[in-house]
């Protein structure tokens, strides 16, 4: 029987065995199990009933050893402060393996977004915004869009700010609308480092996308992009789920009409065409097909439903979707996982190019922001193969090996004490 899942706990556990197997002297494990800073603020909303609610929100900053801190807000009525310290946790490591220049951070506010109206989630992000001003800045720490957030939250959380400062300060946040000084291919980007992370790895075992079957759980941010591009690239998409429930297809989805449906504020669980069949979240994970992106929350692939899966290979689209047992289970039945460090960090590697851009007022052209993520995404990948071979490990302990090096190297270079 599984214990009780704490994404918190997920992530140090798998640190601690990346740090035997790639013979990481421990010394340093004090230092980066524990967050730089955790802030927890209340936030007072006017409803538009005239009543008050007071939220509870969150910023963990917990690396900045490498560069500023930077990652995501999320909004989820099941977000708490041990989850946004695992997120920020993974950020630092996901910086470090792709080797851009920022630490690790994540924010949250527990509240469901959808049973807020738009002008009350404009009050709530534009309170948050003020409560964490003091700690966030484009040298210092960088918000971006995360589960429930997007380029809208985005803005205005860089009005609030850029208001506090009596200038605009794009460089505070990237995921920001193309107008406002957003990075053409910021909305996409996560999703097609997916796609990139699932075509490195089948050109590993001599495969080619078009003979994919795909399903793809949480159609998303990450989800959406990626099944459209998969789509586009003649991958087969067999399943598709948001929260309230799954579509299946043998014949294949088409992944461009149901993310228009979504897009447009559908639910899947009122989708119909003929050929498809509704089915559960669970059934999503563990169908019949060659690869699966869980792309939604933490905890999907766990000791129950790693047994029953059915892919060959995974690759992790949402941070944190597998569980320790669950990847030992994976192990022993051969099926091979790209880890979420590595395969969504297309979303702050293009954050990072926003973020040049906006600190040398330039704009680059969406074709130059995707050939420059797939550089990066394939020199850390051909990392990961080298550090697989020299450690005979998975793709995971292999992007932690290299993500942990860095990140104490970086410590030893500066000196602890000040
Ligand atoms: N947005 C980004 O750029 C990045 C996001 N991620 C991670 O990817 C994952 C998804 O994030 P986004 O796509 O941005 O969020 P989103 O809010 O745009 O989409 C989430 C999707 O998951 C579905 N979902 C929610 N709860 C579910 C449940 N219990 N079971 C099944 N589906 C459920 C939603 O209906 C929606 O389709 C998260 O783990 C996030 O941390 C990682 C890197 C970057
Ligand atoms: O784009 C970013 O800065 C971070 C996106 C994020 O939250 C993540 O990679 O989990």
């Amino acid at each position: 029987m599984e214990k009780r899942y704490d994404p918190y706990e997920n992530v140090i556990s798998v640190m601690d065995k990346a740090m035997e197997i790639g013979r990481i002297d421990k010394y340093m494990f004090e230092i980066l199990k524990n967050p730089q800073r955790e802030t927890k603020v209340y936030l007072p909303v006017e409803m538009d009933d005239g009543t008050v609610k007071v939220f509870e929100g969150y910023r963990v900053q917990h690396s900045n050893i490498r560069g500023p801190f930077k990652g995501g807000i999320r909004y989820h009525q099941e977000c708490d402060l041990n989850e946004v310290k695992a997120l920020a946790t993974w950020m630092s490591l996901k910086c470090a393996v792709v080797n851009i220049p920022f630490g690790g951070a994540k924010g949250g506010i527990k509240v469901d977004p959808k049973t807020l109206s738009k002008r009350e989630l404009c009050r709530l992000t534009r309170r948050y915004t003020y409560a964490i001003e003091p700690i966030i800045g484009a040298d210092s720490d960088i918000p971006a869009p995360d589960v429930n957030t997007n380029a809208q939250t985005m803005a205005w959380v860089l009005d609030t700010y850029s208001m506090l400062k009596g200038k605009p300060c794009p460089g505070v946040v990237t995921g920001k609308p193309v107008e406002l000084g957003g990075s053409k291919g910021r909305a996409s980007a996560t999703g097609r480092g997916v796609v990139i992370s699932a075509k490195l790895l089948l050109e590993q075992e001599k495969k080619e996308l078009k003979d994919c079957r795909v399903a793809i759980q949480g159609i998303g941010n990450v989800g959406g992009n990626a099944a459209r591009i998969f789509y586009h690239r003649d991958a087969k998409i067999v399943a598709l789920s948001d929260v309230s429930g799954g579509i299946f297809s043998e014949d294949g989805l088409n992944a461009d009409q149901v993310s228009e449906f979504v897009e447009k504020g559908g639910l899947l669980v009122d989708y119909h065409e003929p050929g498809i069949r509704h089915i559960t979240n669970e059934e999503v994970i563990t169908c019949d097909c060659d690869l699966l992106v869980p792309a939604a929350l933490e905890n999907q692939i766990n000791a129950e439903t790693a047994e029953k899966l059915q892919c060959r290979y995974i690759v992790e689209g949402a941070n944190g979707p597998t569980t320790v047992e669950a990847d030992k289970i994976l192990e022993e039945r051969g099926i091979t996982l790209i880890p979420d460090i590595f395969a969504n960090s297309g979303g702050v590697v293009v954050s990072y190019f926003e973020w040049v851009q906006n600190l040398q007022e330039l704009t680059w052209e969406k074709s130059q922001v995707n050939d420059m993520l797939e550089n990066i995404l394939s020199k850390a990948f051909n990392e990961m193969l080298e550090e697989r071979k020299n450690s005979n490990c998975s793709y995971r302990m292999a992007a932690y090996i290299i993500a942990l090096r860095r990140l104490i190297y970086a410590e030893e270079i500066k000196g602890i004490f000040p």
